[in-house]
């Protein structure tokens, strides 16, 4: 069947908006042919956006969806998102900021599924991008090369795993002392695996790999060769292993300007910022520069992570273990701040949001990494009189449909 794609959807498939008929793969203005199941078979007249995508995993491989999409073309969509969901909010006149886009082979957190075949032999890579098939990469153009180049030793030192047995999964940092590797295994390492991780880790240049079983919680260190750390506006965080951190440097240092940029002009050595879903402190550092923070994460291992390498640098920074979906800040508390940051999960900050648009607080400088719950969450403060100052998309997942955006909030007093 052959059909015209109008735009392109949230998930970057073409869209024939009329027939509500997505296609991945396809791009606006061309004439395509679908399967039934709307699976692109061929495109009869391509768009002039239409690149040859770079990557050989393109297409197969979930990581990536926009490949195929001229970079101008994918900025202006990322761009053209951050505005519909600040309009679908009610905020109808931004002048959204041209998206601070992150370069190729700068992605330092890798979340690899790792399966095990009939022969013993080791897959390992992201999960496909229409079945639960993992594609088996060779290679990997957003990540940098240097976790790149541990895919393959990676499946070697696997093979010999006798705690790996079916399935697994490896989250590998980037950190500033080097890989970080956390292992999920579905077995329990022995001696033999430990010594085997041991020397993995020595001749791969990885101070530190930890273990923990596919389905549960705890986390143990398998092997410590050396120090682990994070560098954040100049002071060395000690993370847990697989902790979070913001997927490329290029892309924290652009919401960290976005942030900083955000806050008020007035601020002096006394002001006080709240910073609600601080992590272990990629805010935190940055903001203390300008005023004393106190930031609320409910991780307890980022709390403590977080509060160490504070306490080093001077009292600045408050580390505060608190769930903010149990306990938001109330109206008080908030009286004691100038400004709020906050940088809540995939899920947004809903239950906090009624707080914070009550507040007299000068500016809410909200980090998103949701389009949707940008939208449902702004709502609440465009109802109570906010405005949008400033809209910056960040694209820290090159290639992906996934958007990020600072947007600094004030209220016309
Ligand atoms: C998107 S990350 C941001 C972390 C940090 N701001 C950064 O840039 O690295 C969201 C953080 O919110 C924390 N979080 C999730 N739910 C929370 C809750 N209910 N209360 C407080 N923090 C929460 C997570 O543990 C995580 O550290």
């Amino acid at each position: 069947m052959q059909v015209v794609i109008d735009a392109l959807g949230a998930s970057g498939d073409g869209v024939v908006t009329c027939e509500r008929r997505f296609v991945p793969g396809a791009l606006p203005g061309e004439t395509v042919e679908v399967s039934e199941k709307d699976q692109l078979r061929a495109v009869l007249a391509p768009s002039p956006d239409r690149v040859e995508p770079p990557c050989p995993h393109f297409g197969h491989c979930g990581g990536c969806a926009m490949q195929h999409l001229a970079l101008e073309s994918y900025a202006a969509w990322k761009r053209a998102r951050l505005a519909e969901a600040l309009f679908r909010a009610g905020f109808h006149d931004v002048a959204v900021e041209a998206p601070r886009v992150t370069p190729p082979q700068t992605r330092r957190r890798a979340d690899l599924a790792l399966r095990r075949q009939a022969d013993g032999s080791v897959v390992l890579g992201f999960h496909g991008r229409a079945s639960g098939a993992v594609e088996d990469l060779t290679t990997c153009l957003v990540l940098d090369p240097a976790l790149v180049a541990l895919f393959e030793p990676l499946r070697m030192m696997l093979r010999s795993l006798q705690a790996f047995r079916r399935e697994g999964s490896a989250v590998l940092n980037l950190l500033n002392s080097g890989p970080d590797l956390l292992l999920r295994l579905d077995g329990v390492p022995h001696a033999q695996d430990r010594a085997a991780l041991a020397a993995f880790a020595a001749a791969h240049g990885l101070p530190r790999i930890a273990g923990a079983p596919l389905k549960g919680m705890a986390t143990e260190t398998l092997a410590q060769l050396g120090p682990v750390a994070i560098r954040f506006a100049g002071v060395d965080v000690s993370p847990p292993p697989g902790a979070f951190l913001q997927a490329t440097p290029q892309g924290e240092a652009a919401i960290v300007d976005a942030v900083l940029d955000g806050l008020p002009r007035k601020l002096t050595a006394k002001s006080r910022i709240a910073e609600l879903h601080a992590g272990l402190g990629t805010l935190s550092f940055p903001l203390a520069q300008r005023a004393r923070v106190s930031a609320y994460e409910s991780a307890s291992e980022a709390v403590t992570a977080l509060d160490v390498a504070a306490r080093r640098v001077g009292g600045r920074i408050a580390a505060i273990r608190r769930d903010l979906a149990r306990q938001p800040l109330s109206a008080k508390e908030l009286e004691a701040f100038a400004a709020l940051v906050l940088d809540p999960p995939f899920g947004g900050a809903a239950d906090q949001m009624p707080a914070l648009a009550r507040s007299n607080l000068q500016r809410i400088i909200y980090v998103s990494c949701n389009p949707a719950a940008l939208t449902r969450d702004g709502k609440l403060l465009q109802a109570a009189g906010w405005r949008v100052a400033k809209a910056t998309p960040i694209d820290q997942f090159l290639w992906s449909a996934q958007l990020e955006a600072v947007v600094v909030f004030e209220k016309p007093r």
